[in-house]
């Protein structure tokens, strides 16, 4: 794997020509995009076939959650798009419904296992008895059995969740923040460094990028840094 192509850039902006302008500043320094709610609700989708035209990898994340036939469905339209991954909520009909609609499509389904934005406090009150590892590690084990191609998960459960599902699962995080960066609403945070040494696959990153003064700068930093973490996981 490659540095740059560990990174994924979340595309969090209101419309396609913001989105547009933004890959195009971007450039090469960045090969992989993430399309979110907000985007897929104002041409997103559009925008995808775009980006894999171009030669981007393409990310749909639209943690679909529905009874099995509804997300089984969904997901055999959504490949026909032939984008690469596509997010589920970390539930097991759920999964097994969306590995169903991918069928030999090639799009690889990702399971949220907790979202970065909740800690332990915010899954009680949310009425789950575990803490966030914990739950994390029920539904890894689970996703695993469903046959799903990766989790999102924090970087702080990493090395926790690695030896529970072995190498070929994709492990994705969010929650990526350079040292010094503002967490906005993220709880479960690390630096990519951080996330690339305990394991991560892929990083994906929003605003420390979308919101920079200067994109490309933020990215190249990040991608720097992902470098010289790969560089001491094989050494
Ligand atoms: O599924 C996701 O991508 C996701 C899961 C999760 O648990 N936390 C999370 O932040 N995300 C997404 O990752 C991106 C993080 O953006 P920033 O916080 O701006 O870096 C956003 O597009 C979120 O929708």
């Amino acid at each position: 794997m490659t540095a740059r192509d560990a990174l994924i850039v979340a595309l969090d902006v209101e419309t396609v020509d913001a989105a547009r302008a933004l890959v195009e500043a971007l450039g090469d320094s960045v090969g992989f995009y993430k399309i979110g709610l907000e985007l897929a609700f104002a041409g997103g989708l559009e925008l995808a076939q775009e980006l894999k035209d171009s030669g981007k990898r393409v990310f749909l994340d639209l943690k679909l959650h529905d009874i099995g036939a509804t997300v089984e469905r969904a997901t055999r339209q959504i490949a026909r798009r032939n984008v690469d991954f596509l997010t589920v909520h970390g539930y097991e009909q759920t999964m097994r419904a969306a590995r169903e609609g991918a069928g030999e499509s090639g799009l690889r389904i990702l399971a949220v296992t907790v979202l970065t934005s909740y800690d332990d406090a915010d899954l009680r009150k949310a009425g789950y008895a575990q803490g966030v590892t914990a739950t994390v590690a029920s539904r890894a084990t689970i996703a695993r059995e469903a046959g799903v191609a990766g989790l999102i998960l924090s970087p702080m459960e990493l090395s926790a969740i690695r030896p529970l599902v072995g190498p070929q699962m994709l492990l994705v995080t969010p929650g990526v923040r350079p040292h010094g960066g503002a967490s906005n609403d993220q709880k479960r945070v690390a630096s990519p460094g951080e996330a690339i040494g305990a394991g991560a696959d892929h990083l994906v990153v929003g605003r420390p990028i979308t919101r920079a003064e200067h994109p490309r700068k933020a990215a190249e930093a990040i991608v720097a840094e992902i470098q010289e973490a790969l560089g001491r996981r094989v050494t």
